[in-house]
């Protein structure tokens, strides 16, 4: 039988008690740019499969305005640690003149959030706003900019919180770097 590949150990780098402590700010900052937020017009929350499905359930619980949660699936890290260089989407999204808030676990080379934003631009919602867990400037190579910041990181692969390597780690509470 051939030698599986081993499987790399996780370096702990943001503590789960500094990603709550994050997320409340962000989720205060947040709701203080929606003051327009009504139950008849809620903000309009869609989150991006996998990645931010643990960070968007705590964003959003964070949120003190009206909203509404829709989901759209991105990938392109098929696996390893770089990205395919393409991204396949897949959503059925409502968000025709609606305020969005996309909420993304990691910006890296930008290309997942550039496709996300072209996509739903194409559905003429009121306004986008792109709030992100982690943004890694240095890997940029789409332009690609959030308005709302968790944590700017180094150029490193990180999972945890969400973020897998190869589907797994996700369940990780804290955010950790892939060593070995
Ligand atoms: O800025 P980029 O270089 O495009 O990388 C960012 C994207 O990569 C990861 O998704 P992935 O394709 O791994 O899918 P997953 O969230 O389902 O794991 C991550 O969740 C982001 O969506
Ligand atoms: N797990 C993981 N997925 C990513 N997708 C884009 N960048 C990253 C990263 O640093 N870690």
């Amino acid at each position: 039988m051939p030698a599986s590949t081993p499987e790399p150990r996780p370096t702990p780098f943001i503590t789960a008690e500094a990603i709550a402590k994050r997320v409340a700010e962000m989720g205060s900052a947040i709701s203080k740019a929606y003051p327009e937020a009504t139950a008849e017009n809620p903000l309009a929350v869609v989150a991006v499969l996998k990645g931010a499905f643990i960070f968007a359930a705590d964003l959003m619980r964070a949120l003190t305005v009206p909203c509404t949660l829709q989901f759209i699936s991105a990938s392109s890290y098929k696996s390893g640690t770089t990205s395919s260089g393409s991204v396949e989407l897949n959503h059925d999204l409502d968000v025709r003149g609606k305020d969005v808030l996309i909420i993304e676990d990691i910006v890296d080379t930008g290309l997942t959030i550039l496709r996300i934003s072209e996509a739903l631009a194409a559905l003429k919602p009121a306004s986008i706003r792109i709030c992100t867990l982690l943004d890694k400037p240095a890997a940029r190579i789409h332009p690609a900019r959030a308005d709302y910041i968790g944590f700017k990181v180094p150029d490193r692969f990180l999972i945890g919180y969400g973020i897998d390597w190869n589907e797994r780690f996700r369940e990780l509470s804290y955010l950790a770097m892939l060593e070995g």
